[in-house]
């Protein structure tokens, strides 16, 4: 038997949409493989009860299929679905990982990519690999037409998530067909910036540059209370606030001396409409690591 864990992974950062990613030091889900004649699937964990546990409809089934890589897999979530968190992804990366050694495929971290955004395709309707490729390479990636660039980093983040849910489908519905030359060219900016602030692993760049006029807004007002949280976190010490892939989880992006308070204030300012949440005090982190 071989096991993996597979971080949470937050998508877009703002300006990034579809394109940037981060991988968290937690939570992470737990994926177990062995060998079988057909694949089987059972799950348990953060709200495993809405997970369906048929290989067709799971996206663990999809990587094991893309990989010819039948097996008895066990998925434990520590990655609640449809909180903005690559839930399905870190259970795509981590099959991916996990058979990939188990059939030795030999296949490399960068070529699992695109295994494991098959997953993402079944559940949102779209390959986009912008939660597999951190939840796989770690650190803050970088999925553009021809590759995928990664660089390692340690940024200091919130991700607060309430108790609401939003599906990735229903959230890709409201992004804008078209956008202004003027939009384009701030977020441009913003996109530069953030992924330098990454780079350089410096919290206050990474800040400045998560704004973004042309999705954001569509999903923040998915949310409820998304505003009072983004301006509570700021308020509090963050340097930068979006939100968290689809949503509706939160992501705040801060100095490590601040983040109690964030996660505090962005805790307070969801009680303050009536939505409970939880807020993970983490950083940017690894990718799937392997058990022996
Ligand atoms: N292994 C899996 N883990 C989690 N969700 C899964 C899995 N397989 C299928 N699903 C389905 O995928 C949907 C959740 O995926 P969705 O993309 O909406 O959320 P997410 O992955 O948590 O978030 P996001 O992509 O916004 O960060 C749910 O309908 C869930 O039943
Ligand atoms: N980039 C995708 C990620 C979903 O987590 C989206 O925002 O729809």
């Amino acid at each position: 038997m071989l096991t993996v864990r597979a971080p949470a992974t937050s998508a877009n950062l703002g300006s990034g949409f579809d394109v940037f990613g981060v991988a968290l030091g937690a939570p992470a889900d737990v994926i177990r493989v062995e060998r079988a004649p057909e694949t089987t699937i059972s799950v348990t964990g953060a709200g495993s009860q809405y997970i369906p546990e048929n290989p067709k409809e799971n996206t663990v089934g999809a990587v094991a299929e893309a990989l010819d890589a039948p097996a008895r897999i066990r998925i434990d979530k520590g990655v609640r679905p449809s909180s903005g968190l690559g839930s399905s992804a870190a259970s795509a990366a981590g099959a991916a990982v996990a058979l990939n050694e188990l059939y030795d495929r030999g296949l490399t971290r960068e070529e699992l990519v695109s295994v494991a955004a098959e997953g993402e395709a079944l559940v949102s309707g779209a390959a986009h690999a912008d939660n597999v490729a951190p939840s796989l390479l770690g650190g803050f990636t970088i999925v553009a037409q021809d590759g995928v660039t990664q660089v390692d980093a340690s940024v200091p983040v919130v991700a607060c998530l309430p108790e609401t849910t939003v599906s990735t489908r229903d959230a890709r519905d409201v992004v804008p067909d078209r956008a202004t030359m003027d939009d384009v060219v701030e977020t441009v900016g913003h996109a530069a910036t953030l992924a330098v602030g990454m780079a350089k692993n410096d919290p206050e760049i990474v800040g400045r540059g998560m704004d973004d006029g042309i999705v954001t807004p569509e999903r923040a007002a998915l949310i409820d209370g998304y505003d009072r949280v983004r301006d509570a976190a700021l308020e509090a010490g963050a340097t930068g606030v979006t939100v968290s892939g689809a949503g509706p989880g939160v992501l705040a992006v801060c100095r490590g001396s601040a983040r109690r308070a964030v996660a505090s204030a962005m805790l307070d300012a969801f009680d303050s409409v009536g939505i409970e949440s939880r807020a993970y005090q983490t950083h940017v982190g690894e990718g799937a690591r392997l058990y022996p």
